[in-house]
């Protein structure tokens, strides 16, 4: 019997209630492989993260099943530890898969992908750490590996996972609810601890992976390990060009758009002026509302996946 021992959660309600069954699919073929396996699954996911760190220091790897969401409380349980984070795309949003070059819908190829990264050295890739910039502590770590979204991008977050389709078609569907009363925000962003500048945006992105919104690769040279994230903002540009943005990116061709920037960024704390609110979201979830600090946990999380040359 192999000593390896793998914790399993799998996300009950991702991709309106599959993920499970493929989570159970994993979980047997890698009892098949000889790997020990504990299911960690559970009918919240406050459950599930409380089982995962109450025997997170006995597992070799926690392989978490479902969308993005599921992939940052994964996260969030092995970040700084020697626990390595497996991955299984099933999800209604796999942005982070996808940029990773996982096997998507396919639960055996996943798991065959899985066992050959567990019997390779150890691969680490980069966490975004969110906080409160206001020094309010949250329940528990907020990590993201994919993208921090603090601009329409958030907006547009909030009202996909209020609706009940597939991700890109939510996406869509939500990019055109969104913008009829969208205007830029009227931001206050601080950049490595530099002095607070003022910038009315439409879209104010931090991103580790380059992919969002279901598909769209927003930094088509954003890389996980480079110790590094990628600030991306879209400022002076109305509705209409906003509009026209979004199947841009999809194409590839966003990046020569006048007011489209990307820099490289260790750290930002983000806020709005004018009394004005809004959510960040991360991995297409909730967090918490601006100002937010962000900033790169440099190879915090040991991922179970081949970074090839070219991956982001
Ligand atoms: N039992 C549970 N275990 C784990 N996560 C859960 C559970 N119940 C609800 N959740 C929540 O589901 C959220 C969405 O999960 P995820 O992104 O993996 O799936 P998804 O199908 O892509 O979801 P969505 O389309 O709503 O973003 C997670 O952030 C998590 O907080």
């Amino acid at each position: 019997m192999s000593r390896l021992r793998v914790g399993l959660l799998s996300n009950p309600t991702a991709a309106l209630g599959t993920a499970h069954r493929v989570g159970r699919q994993v979980g047997n073929l890698l009892r098949l492989s000889g790997i020990s396996v504990v299911d960690l699954s559970g009918s919240s996911a406050h459950v599930a993260r409380a089982r995962a760190l109450e025997v997170r220091n006995t597992l070799t790897a926690l392989v978490v099943v479902g969308g993005d969401g599921t992939v940052s409380l994964g996260a969030e349980v092995v970040a700084n530890t020697p626990v390595r984070l497996g991955v299984v795309p099933a999800g209604s949003g796999n942005d982070f898969a996808r940029a990773l070059g996982l096997p998507e819908n396919n639960p055996q190829e996943a798991t065959r992908a899985l066992l050959h990264a567990l019997s390779r050295p150890v691969v680490t890739i980069d966490a975004i750490e969110i906080t409160a910039a206001s020094g309010t502590a949250l329940p528990h770590r907020s990590l993201a590996l994919g993208n921090v979204n603090l601009g329409f991008d958030a907006l547009v977050n909030a009202r996909a996972n209020s609706a009940s389709r597939g991700h890109a078609v939510r996406y869509t569907t939500a990019v055109l609810r969104e913008l009829p009363a969208f205007r830029p925000l009227p931001y206050w962003l601080s950049i490595d601890d530099g002095e607070r500048i003022d910038m009315d945006a439409s879209l104010i992105t931090l991103s580790n992976s380059g992919v969002f919104g279901g598909g769209m690769r927003i930094v088509p040279e954003a890389r996980v390990d480079d110790g590094v994230l990628e600030l991306v903002t879209l400022t002076g540009i109305g509705r209409t060009k906003l509009l026209r943005f979004f199947p841009r990116v999809f194409r590839g061709t966003h990046t020569t758009v006048e007011g489209f920037g990307v820099q490289p960024v260790q750290k930002v704390t983000v806020g709005l002026r004018n009394d004005r609110r809004l959510r960040a979201y991360a991995d297409g979830e909730p967090r918490i509302d601006l100002p937010v600090t962000a900033r790169v946990l440099p190879g915090a999380v040991r991922i179970l996946a081949e970074l090839k040359r070219g991956d982001r």
